[in-house]
């Protein structure tokens, strides 16, 4: 459905915000991983045609959207990061508004969409008075007016609660069926349960798109959990990679990533999604030097 071929954003001669990724998506919901200023941002930017690529191309449906553009256009959802709502408007208002400017005149869809996310009965109540998670599920029924065949949400989850986190993530699953869903996060755990994909960049770079299960599966013996004496921590914490530390009275219980048994009594551990990447991470330096 949506295919990037070597895409590269560069802002003036120092910043290069993507460097040269190719990537090919078709249904499921795509976890866009990366640090901070990883470039997810800019590359969603360009999908949803806000800007477009220094060089390389994306295709949709075998279209390159940099010369038709509305091709995308009519068929893509986009909830920004930095999205907002109007202050006079209710949600109900703002929905109407946005309906308007996408040409759509079904009244019932709006209905549909605010019931899809939780809001109908809050229709009539101001959106700026609504908590951060309301909002951004306000954004996605915005973002699914048109009902779109690709929906890009860059951050969706940033700021909210444990609570809102599972709501917004449960609805974003749902909406994975038969679209494509390109869900942007720094923060792994966000998308391990949702994502059928991920795509991890690093400066600019994508350095791997495979599934959750293949990066799980690969990471199998490299992550332990240990509980060892304090005194004996300091010196292990030197060879090792610790990724989580509890202190328990005079010991500490630690999950450790590791190629190999890390120390005498440690256990081999079912490695989250976040360990595993970080597991990968660790080797491939170890690699490096
Ligand atoms: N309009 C711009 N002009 C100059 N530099 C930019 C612009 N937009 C982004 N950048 C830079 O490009 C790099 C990638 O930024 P981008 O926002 O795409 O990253 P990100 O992975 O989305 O990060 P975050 O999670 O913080 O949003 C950063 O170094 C950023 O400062």
């Amino acid at each position: 459905m949506l295919e990037l071929r070597g895409v590269t954003k560069h802002f003036g001669k120092e910043v290069r915000a993507v460097e040269e990724v190719s990537l090919s998506l078709g249904h499921g919901v795509v976890g866009l991983i990366g640090h901070n200023g990883a470039g997810k941002s800019t590359l969603m930017q360009m999908i949803a045609t806000l800007t477009r690529p220094t060089r390389g191309q994306i295709l949709f449906d075998g279209v390159d959207i940099a010369a038709k553009p509305d091709a995308i256009r009519h068929r893509l959802g986009y909830l920004p990061q930095d999205f907002g709502v109007y202050p006079n408007l209710s949600a109900l208002e703002f929905m109407q508004y946005f309906a308007a400017l996408k040409g759509v005149r079904d009244p019932a869809r709006i209905r549909r969409l605010l019931e899809l996310v939780n809001l109908h009965d809050q229709a009539h109540r101001p959106a700026a008075s609504f908590s951060g998670g309301m909002k951004r599920r306000l954004g996605i029924a915005q973002a699914l007016l048109n009902d779109p065949d690709i929906l890009v949400v860059d951050e969706p989850t940033a700021g909210l609660d444990p609570e809102e986190r599972l709501r917004f993530r449960n609805l974003l699953a749902e909406l994975g069926y038969g679209k494509l869903v390109l869900l942007s996060t720094h923060i792994v755990s966000d998308v391990e349960s949702i994502a059928t994909e991920l795509a991890i960049m690093r400066s600019g770079r994508l350095v791997a798109h495979e599934t959750p299960e293949a990066i799980l599966q690969r990471a199998r013996g490299q992550v332990w959990t240990a509980n060892v004496a304090e005194h004996d921590y300091a010196a292990l914490r030197e060879r090792v990679h610790v990724l989580q530390a509890q202190r328990q009275g005079e010991r500490m219980a630690l999950r450790i990533a590791h190629p190999e048994l890390p120390c005498l009594g440690a256990r081999e551990a079912e490695p989250s999604l976040e360990e595993a990447l970080m597991a990968q991470r660790y080797a491939l330096q170890a690699e490096a030097a």
